[in-house]
């Protein structure tokens, strides 16, 4: 067994592509090789052990050589020299073309998942990868079960009726569909001693729980594929966490790492070209790179799962798959006359995404943002909507609002400096504190001597921020200032071009003086695309529904024409109707 040595924290999954290392494996198709990697500034080495699976051969007088490289605690991820071959037998270069990823809203039952099988091969011109998420509210009842386990004991496991549920519903499936239940067998067992588990135990951690709410989406990946296999269309079903996808090791919330991308575009493009099948790939799930653990991408990832294939394949398209017929004007829960929004840039969906519409995971635009690739939401009971089209630039000369995003149960905090330090040293010192409490801040507005922010109250979705926490940010503070902290307040994100800042202001602030709500702060931020309104909680949703009437119905202002008058010609800018 000879040894290399890697330099560097990303050396596992970067450096291996270098073909000098390569020059010094001694016998390329059966060797066993061990790969040191030393994590720069520790000098920790972590083994890595690596056997040559595909041999080597040569084209155009270059080796080839493909690695399987097991960490330690079992991550796998496929690495090779250069790009397999792209041409099928008959010399035709045929590569996967886009991303169609499918919500739990898609995939609620076995006549959605029919469906959701038409659809996906009622566009023959394309080769997708598929991505799904869990079924229905599979993930909330796994989530659920796993609490009742902490207090029911090990022996009542069996009686949870979010695991019978979840039984039922994915063995009723599986028979419906006319597969062999045997596709979930295994996990469903697992699932139960997993329950029984956490129930002797008495805890659940964010680790188990990420490890708990993989199963909904091995499961829902598991069926769909035994299901197209049947009906003639052949697929492959990838558990993402073993397909490449590395991230963080934060639990319930992890971050992707840059090592995926050339990882996942090596194994889905490597096997498609050796046997060309449907890859249905579980969303919302990944593996940490120091534990190895199953981790999740945080509530909704499998909109990121889905960008992130597009990146790493360098896909023509993303297709994200709802229950709504697009990004739409307002959450519909909160007003059933919101409309789909054609067009979005990348910014506008990941501010609309950040600031709480449901309907994006808040990172998801980033890999697509990044490769440039086209994004579309669409609805998958109404496959002929033409959904929303998200990409990079879009015409804004008549934009002016396009959506407007509520954000509940927020906490606010005024800060009013005792004038111990400086102004600079005022700032400074206030977001030291934050940072070191590591508690995100959302909106700011300041002034010399002020601040007033909010607080995401669930840290970017994983975790409420307790009492006990704003407690001790509140103590720190008021070392330094006088501090008052109100809680349950919205955040009504005006998204739209604020170019036209003025006019969407004028419009806003004389709505909601007509409904008698006072705005408690204001902030426009850096992005250009979002204005936002602080308002208590018990007004904010009277407030998005008068906003929405009179931006967007009442013959509003949705968008402007080249010469400043509104599109459907009523009333000047200058004087808005309120
Ligand atoms: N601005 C918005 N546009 C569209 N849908 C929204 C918006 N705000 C909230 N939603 C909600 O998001 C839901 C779709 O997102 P999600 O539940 O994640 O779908 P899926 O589970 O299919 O991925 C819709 O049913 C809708 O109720
Ligand atoms: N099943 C996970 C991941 C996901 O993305 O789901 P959906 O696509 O249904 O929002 C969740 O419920 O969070």
């Amino acid at each position: 067994m000879s040894t290399l040595h890697f330099y560097g924290v990303k050396a596992p999954f970067t450096e291996l592509k270098s073909n000098s290392h390569f020059s010094q494996l001694p016998s390329l198709s059966s060797a066993s090789i061990r790969l040191e990697f030393v994590e720069s500034m520790h000098l920790l080495p972590s083994r890595l052990f690596a056997t040559t699976i595909g041999g080597c051969c040569c084209r155009r007088r270059r080796r080839r050589v493909f690695f399987k490289v097991c960490c330690r605690k079992g991550v796998e991820p496929v690495f090779e020299e250069e790009e397999r071959e792209t041409r099928n037998p008959d010399g035709k270069v045929e590569q996967l073309t886009c991303v169609m990823k499918f919500g739990g809203s898609s995939m609620a039952s076995s006549e959605r998942m029919r469906e959701v099988a038409d659809l996906i091969l009622s566009f023959p011109e394309e080769r997708p990868v598929i991505v799904l998420s869990a079924m229905g509210k599979t993930t909330n009842n796994l989530l659920l079960a796993g609490e009742q386990a902490v207090c029911c004991g090990a022996s009542n496991v069996s009686k949870i009726n979010e695991l019978s549920f979840i039984k039922e519903l994915h063995l009723r499936t599986t028979e419906e569909l006319g597969v062999d239940s045997s596709v979930i067998s295994a996990h469903l067992g697992e699932l139960e001693q997993l329950l029984k588990g956490i129930a002797m135990m008495k805890e659940l951690t964010l680790r188990t729980k990420d490890y708990l709410v993989s199963f909904g989406e091995c499961m829902s990946t598991r069926i769909c594929t035994a299901y197209l296999n049947k009906i003639g269309a052949k697929a492959r079903q990838y558990d993402a966490f073993d397909l490449g996808f590395i991230t963080t090791d934060d639990f319930t919330n992890a971050e992707i790492l840059e090592a995926t991308y050339p990882a996942v575009a090596k194994r889905l493009h490597g096997d498609w070209i050796i046997d060309p099948a449907i890859p249905i790939v579980t969303g919302f799930l990944g593996k940490g790179w120091k534990s190895c653990a199953v981790t999740t991408l945080g509530r909704g990832g499998s909109d990121l799962t889905a960008t992130a294939i597009g990146k790493a394949l360098g896909l023509r398209e993303i297709q994200v798959w709802k229950d709504v017929d697009g990004v739409l004007t307002c959450d519909p829960s909160i007003h059933p006359h919101s409309e789909p929004v054609p067009y979005l840039t990348f910014e506008e969906a990941s501010e609309l995404a950040y600031f709480g519409a449901q309907v994006l995971h808040p990172q998801s635009m980033r890999p697509a943002r990044e490769a440039d690739i086209p994004v579309r939401v669409k609805n998958s009971y109404n496959p002929k909507a033409p959904g929303t089209l998200i990409a990079k630039t879009r015409d804004m000369s008549k934009a002016v609002l396009t959506s407007i995003v509520l954000k509940r149960n927020v906490t606010m905090l005024d800060i009013v400096s005792t004038r111990m330090l400086g102004q600079f040293g005022f700032l400074a010192k206030v977001f030291s504190i934050f940072e070191d409490l590591d508690i995100s801040v959302d909106v700011v507005a300041t002034s010399e001597v002020s601040i007033s922010l909010t607080l995401d109250p669930s840290k970017i979705w994983s975790r409420e921020l307790i009492q006990q926490e704003l407690d001790h940010v509140v103590e720190e503070l008021e070392k330094i200032a006088v501090v008052n902290l109100l809680q349950h307040r919205s955040i009504i994100s005006l998204i739209g071009n604020v170019q036209r800042s003025s006019l969407i202001l004028e419009k806003a602030f004389n709505v909601l003086r007509t409904i008698g709500v006072n705005v408690q702060m204001i902030s426009q931020g850096a992005s250009k695309v979002n204005m936002s309104l602080i308002v208590n909680d018990s007004e904010a949703e009277n407030c998005v529904k008068a906003l929405h009437y009179s931006f967007f119905e009442s013959g509003g202002l949705s968008e402007i024409d080249m010469d400043g008058g509104f599109e459907n010609g009523t009333a000047s800018p200058l004087c808005v109707e309120s």
